[in-house]
């Protein structure tokens, strides 16, 4: 199974670009979406994020109040940093559910979404890893725009993730997403036929026919080394 990196900063494009990647029916696995599974009310990410900050960031209803603890994490290094150390093993080990899923479904080329994907050293275990890039001019008028945040809060967000322009630089593919959306498919279309070309070996034995056609030349083998042993 091939497992592409998708990566980004914070309103440079990524979900335009994986709804993209769906469109073309290609699984994605969303790793803000795996977050906020993690954060939903009794759950144990849940329990531990409430423990160390405290019933203040819960709403009425107890869910987490999401603006409220963005506004405390994006504006404060230490309080993002516990908040990534109480997620993260419920995170990545959502992700690596997610993505055994998609292995059970004989996926061959699945796109992995994830923001922090070189902050949380994931990057080894996808290939290739396309960053959506974009100038900090642009990412802060759209994140402004997306999200109705002052250029103060959208700065803050922006500054809690690794600089985009490191992120290109050790990207196999670099999406630039500064022009328009029709710029945007246009090189989407080719990222496409890169990621759809054939699998390598290495791929092949880690997608689920490949394991199967492994499993089945043991048996066979066992099979076949057996009756040359009654044979003889
Ligand atoms: C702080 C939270 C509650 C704010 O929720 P909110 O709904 O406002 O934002 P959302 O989850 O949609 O995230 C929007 C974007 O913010 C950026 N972001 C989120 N968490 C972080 C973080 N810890 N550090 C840097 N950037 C982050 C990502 O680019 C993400 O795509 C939420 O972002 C969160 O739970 N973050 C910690 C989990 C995490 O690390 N998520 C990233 C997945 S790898
Ligand atoms: N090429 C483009 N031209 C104009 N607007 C765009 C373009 N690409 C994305 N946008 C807009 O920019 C905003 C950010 O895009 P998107 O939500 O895809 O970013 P993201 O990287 O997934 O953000 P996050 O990290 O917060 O999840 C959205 O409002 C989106 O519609």
């Amino acid at each position: 199974m091939r497992i592409v990196g998708l990566t980004g900063g914070i309103a440079s494009g990524k979900s335009t670009v994986s709804n993209l990647f769906k469109a073309s029916g290609i699984p994605v696995v969303d790793a803000d979406v795996v977050a906020r599974n993690v954060l939903k009310k009794g759950s144990g990410g849940w329990k531990r994020v409430v423990a160390a900050f405290g019933e203040e960031i819960l709403l009425p209803s107890r869910e987490v109040d999401r603006p409220k603890l963005g506004q405390m994490v994006f504006s404060s290094d230490s309080k993002r940093q516990l908040l990534n150390k109480l997620m993260a093993p419920y995170i990545s080990s959502g992700i690596s559910w997610e993505i055994l899923k998609q292995w059970a479904n004989g996926a061959k080329v699945i796109v992995v979404d994830i923001p922090l994907l070189f902050e949380v050293k994931m990057d080894k275990w996808t290939k290739p890893i396309v960053v959506v890039w974009v100038s900090q001019e642009t990412q802060l008028k759209r994140l402004m725009e997306r999200d109705g945040l002052s250029e103060e809060d959208a700065r803050n967000r922006v500054m809690a993730q690794m600089p985009l322009d490191s992120k290109r630089s050790k990207a196999d593919i670099v999406i630039d997403n500064n022009g328009g959306i029709d710029e945007l498919h246009q090189q989407f279309d080719k990222v496409l036929f890169e990621i759809r070309r054939p699998l390598t070996w290495f791929e092949f034995w880690r997608s689920r026919q490949g394991a199967f056609s492994v499993l089945g030349s043991v048996i066979l083998g066992v099979i076949a080394s057996k009756q040359l042993k009654i044979g003889s």
